[in-house]
């Protein structure tokens, strides 16, 4: 028996399948979610999604069970106004800084559920945030929580203000990682390796140390530690990386800090 059941009985339409849409959609389909059950709205759906008997910019179902938004914050007031009143429909919203009462505003009544995924939902391990407004019931956030975990794995919110946050860090770290593969490669090169060489090296050395860091049962600074010889290489290496004046740690402070802020920006309704 699939989870999916009341979805695939009554539907999911998904707005918006660009590249979170359509990564947290490849998820679902691959987790038992029916292809004939969802009905996506994308005036421009990219074409390896036009033959999978996917609803593409059909009619809405009568009464869908989920209604996903994932259009650009930007875009979120255009495709609202393009959306039919609905009936207990549970509101998903997974677009940074807007907030709950906008949706709460297009949907009076329904209940809401704000979520933060990220992109390696694609492949089965995205970390997603959620949160609902108080029209939620506990069984609306086991149904966000059913859909989100198909696609990786799922932290609860015990207040929205956290988002913003979240953003700033789960939401956006895997393009702060995808540039550290990006400037080890290039480190490398400068000490002599070739392009290829260093970039095999360091996205699998990324690869590697992010999953020991789910696996092991030690805490990240106890792997860090176990890498470390006194004297060695590590610890010349990390002299630089960690100084608290010109390292990284202040570096990624202001880093998700200047994410945070811009998801704040996004909710005031910024452009
Ligand atoms: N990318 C990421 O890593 C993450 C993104 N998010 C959130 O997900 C949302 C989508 O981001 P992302 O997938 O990157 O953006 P994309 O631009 O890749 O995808 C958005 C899609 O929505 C389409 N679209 C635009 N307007 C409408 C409309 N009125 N009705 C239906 N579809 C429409 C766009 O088409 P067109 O290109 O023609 O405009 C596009 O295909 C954002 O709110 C973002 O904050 C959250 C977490 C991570
Ligand atoms: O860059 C953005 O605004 C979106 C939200 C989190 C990741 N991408």
């Amino acid at each position: 028996m699939s989870e999916f059941n009341d979805i695939n009985a009554r539907g999911l339409v998904l707005v918006g399948c660009g590249r979170m849409g359509g990564a947290m959609l490849k998820g679902w389909l691959a987790q038992g979610l029916q292809a004939g059950a969802v009905t996506v709205i994308d005036p421009k759906l990219a074409p390896e999604w036009q033959d999978k008997g996917l609803r593409v910019n059909a009619p809405l179902p009568e009464n869908p069970a989920v209604l996903v938004l994932a259009v650009k914050p930007q875009m979120m007031a255009d495709a609202l106004g393009e959306l039919p009143d609905l009936e207990d429909t549970l509101v998903v919203s997974v677009a940074a800084g807007t907030t709950i009462s906008t949706f709460e505003a297009a949907f009076p009544g329904a209940p809401v559920i704000r979520v933060m995924p990220n992109t390696p939902a694609a492949i089965g391990k995205g970390i997603s945030a959620l949160i609902g407004n108080d029209g939620a019931t506990a069984a609306h956030l086991d149904l966000a929580e059913t859909l989100m975990s198909a696609v990786g794995r799922v932290v609860r919110l015990d207040n929205e203000a956290q988002m913003d946050a979240v953003t700033g860090l789960s939401g956006s770290g895997p393009a702060y990682v995808f540039h550290l593969i990006e400037a080890l490669a290039r480190a490398g090169e400068a000490q002599g390796l070739s392009a290829d060489m260093a970039l095999e090296l360091a996205r699998m050395t990324v690869a590697g140390a992010g999953a020991l860091a789910v696996d092991a049962d030690e805490d990240p600074a106890v792997l860090r530690e176990n890498v470390t010889s006194p004297g060695g290489t590590t610890a010349a290496g990390l002299k630089v990386l960690m100084d608290e004046e010109t390292g990284l740690p202040p570096l990624i402070r202001r880093t998700v800090a200047a994410a945070t802020e811009r998801g704040r920006e996004l909710g005031k309704g910024a452009k």
